[in-house]
């Protein structure tokens, strides 16, 4: 394992937004953009992301049949998620300096067991401590856009899969509101970190939009 004290860690990059917004479209995009530059890039998804973690992820996904998942246990397993794909993905690939591109993080957390489930940002924040211990994303770009047009390109993918919708895709318009707002509210809160990108617009333009800010950040980074 490389000496984390000694070697440059690789770059760590999320991409977060609501239900349906187009991040698994963008993540790809992100994820060629870097590999064109020439870093070893190690593409990435929460909760999930290593096979014990997908077992997790599945946990949170499954409807509820006839026995609801309680809010706290969703919050734990959430992080129980995270805690192994950090110790079996992120780190080890940071250390060695591969940079990671990884569809929701943390903020999801905030956005949707905070925001929607309305569970105290405090509580999370402990969680957050504990598990990552000072790890955070260098660049989160948080794709925003109105909450029923979300909904309406989630409902086109899900005829075009036959999919059913999973336990979160299931939740009511106000939850999905209370999400969008919890983001917005941590991008003001963090302006550094956290771009923006108006996602309601066409795929080219937002894809022009995301790539001009990536390279900015490039850019800097340099
Ligand atoms: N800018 C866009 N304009 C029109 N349609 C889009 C755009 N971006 C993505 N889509 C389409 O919207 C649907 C949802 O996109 P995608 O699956 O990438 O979203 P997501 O944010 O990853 O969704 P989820 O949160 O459910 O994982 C897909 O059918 C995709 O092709
Ligand atoms: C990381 C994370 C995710 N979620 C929810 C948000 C989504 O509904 C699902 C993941 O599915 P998707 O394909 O990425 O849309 O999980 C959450 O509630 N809290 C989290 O921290």
């Amino acid at each position: 394992m490389p000496d984390e004290r000694t070697t440059p860690r690789g770059r760590f990059i999320t991409l977060e937004g609501g239900e349906g917004v187009g991040k698994s479209t963008n993540l790809a995009l992100v994820v060629d953009h870097l590999r064109a530059c020439g870093h070893e890039v190690v593409a990435t998804r929460e909760p999930g992301g290593t096979p014990r973690a997908e077992a997790m992820r599945r946990l949170l996904l499954d409807p509820d049949g006839e026995e609801p998942l309680d809010q706290d246990a969703e919050l734990l397993l959430v992080f129980a998620a995270r805690a192994q794909h950090l110790a079996r993905v992120i780190r080890p690939a940071l250390a060695r300096g591969a940079w990671v591109v990884c569809d929701r993080f943390t903020d999801a957390t905030y956005a949707y067991q905070g925001g929607g489930r309305g569970i105290e940002a405090a509580r999370i924040a402990e969680l957050e401590a504990f598990v990552q211990q000072g790890l955070t994303p260098d660049l989160t770009l948080l794709l925003d856009m109105p909450m029923a047009a979300a909904q309406r390109r989630l409902e086109g993918r899900l005829k075009g899969q036959g999919g059913e919708r999973d336990r979160f895709e299931r939740e009511r318009g106000t939850f999905f509101e209370a999400v969008r707002q919890a983001y917005l509210a941590r991008a003001e809160a963090a302006p550094e970190r956290m771009v923006v990108i108006d996602a309601g617009a066409g795929l080219a333009a937002v894809q022009a939009e995301l790539l001009a800010r990536l390279d900015e950040r490039l850019e800097a980074w340099s």
